[in-house]
């Protein structure tokens, strides 16, 4: 018979180190990968004061004057890192109504001519001024760090939910260098003035974990269960929301679910809703299909107990049998952002936008 699911699941991470509850909590883990893709994380070891600095920052990022917000606009990265406007990206070919940074873990760019072109996809973040919002930075550095951390214990617990050992997934990151990885801060505005009700559109995340931090207590988060119906994800004070992607979908054969999520808009009236998603990656070289693991028979079966998914409204990541992580994430990010990738990735976007620049979906 088919499970399905009508909420989303809260796992309690304390529970994770005590001896005595951990079964507990490994079974509740289990059970929300293979069965719904996304859970609730209260109590996670992230200190309350850095989470709740960088609530307070995130609308003071955008109310920074809008030219100071475009001098380190996204276009000027060829990592794919900054300041988007409004209406600049693209999700399922259709326009998202969200501004957005994005920001990444510390990363020296090492791409060399020569070398595949994915490897320049990585490299230094675009910071706001120091002098136009002291301390920002030093506290986003130490909310990533943190939830860094935070993501790597939490592939071990997930593997050890799997029946395997906890150190499994390391072969996924510790190669030749540190693994960056990816975050933003997102202002969705009212629907007042927008063409459309689509925050971001649906889709699934790429890569491993994503660690969402819902910034203010607008509802607008949904995520899609196995029979197509949208559920609410609204926020819950002291939470992450943590879902799956679809490279940790492939790597697990299916047993974890990577699942279709959206956002729809604030209603005409309301406040901006803000949120901060922190997206865990794999190394670059790595291919997803380069490491096997062997599940127990018992756990596969947990699988096939779930039933079929039925269809979503997501667009697919079929390329994550094929190619290299690094150029998965690159095509991720040539479809969403096409005019970065005209500037600095034109033989990319020729592939992916043969007749040019699309109407919408211009950063800058
Ligand atoms: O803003 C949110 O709540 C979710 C954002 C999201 O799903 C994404 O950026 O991948
Ligand atoms: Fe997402």
């Amino acid at each position: 018979m088919a499970s399905n699911f009508s909420s989303v699941p809260i796992l309690d991470y304390s529970l994770a180190s005590d001896p005595a509850r951990k079964p507990e909590f490994l079974a509740q883990l289990r059970h929300a990968l293979i069965n719904v893709g996304f859970l609730y994380l209260a109590n996670p070891p992230v200190a309350r004061e850095d989470i709740d600095a960088v609530i307070a920052y995130a609308p003071r990022l955008f109310d920074l004057p809008q030219n100071t917000k475009d001098r380190i606009r996204m276009a000027n990265s060829e990592h794919f890192l900054g300041y988007s406007r409004l209406g600049a990206e693209i999700t399922k070919g259709q326009t998202d109504q969200r501004e957005q940074y994005d920001f990444a873990t510390p990363y020296e760019a090492r791409w060399k001519p020569g070398e595949p072109e994915y490897l320049r996809l990585w490299g230094p973040s675009q910071w706001p001024d120091e002098e136009l919002l002291p301390g920002f930075k030093d506290t986003f550095l130490r909310y990533l760090a943190q939830t860094e951390k935070l993501s790597y214990e939490f592939i071990g617990l997930l593997a050890e939910a799997f029946g395997l050992p906890r150190e499994i997934m390391r072969g996924f990151y510790e190669t030749d260098g540190p693994t960056p990885h990816r975050a933003k801060v997102v202002k969705y505005p009212p629907l007042d003035d927008l063409a459309s009700n689509q925050g971001v559109g649906p889709h699934f995340d790429g890569g491993f974990l994503t660690f969402l931090l819902q910034a203010s207590p607008h509802p607008g988060l949904q995520v899609q269960n196995l029979s197509g119906q949208w559920i609410d994800a609204p926020p819950i004070p002291g939470t992450f929301v943590v879902n799956i992607g679809k490279a940790l979908e492939t790597v697990t054969q299916g047993l974890a679910r990577a699942t279709s999520h959206r956002v729809l808009s604030p209603p005409k009236g309301s406040t901006p809703r803000y949120s901060i998603p922190f997206f865990q990656n794999i190394a670059q070289r790595i291919s997803v299909k380069d490491i096997q693991l062997e599940f127990p028979p018992e756990i596969l079966q947990l699988k096939e107990k779930r039933g079929e998914v039925g269809t979503t409204d997501s667009v697919n990541y079929t390329e994550y049998g094929l190619l290299p992580t690094g150029q998965v994430n690159l095509i991720g990010r040539v479809k969403s952002h096409p005019d970065v990738a005209e500037r600095h990735y034109p033989d990319l976007f020729k592939q992916f936008f043969p007749h040019g620049l699309p109407a919408q979906g211009s950063a800058y």
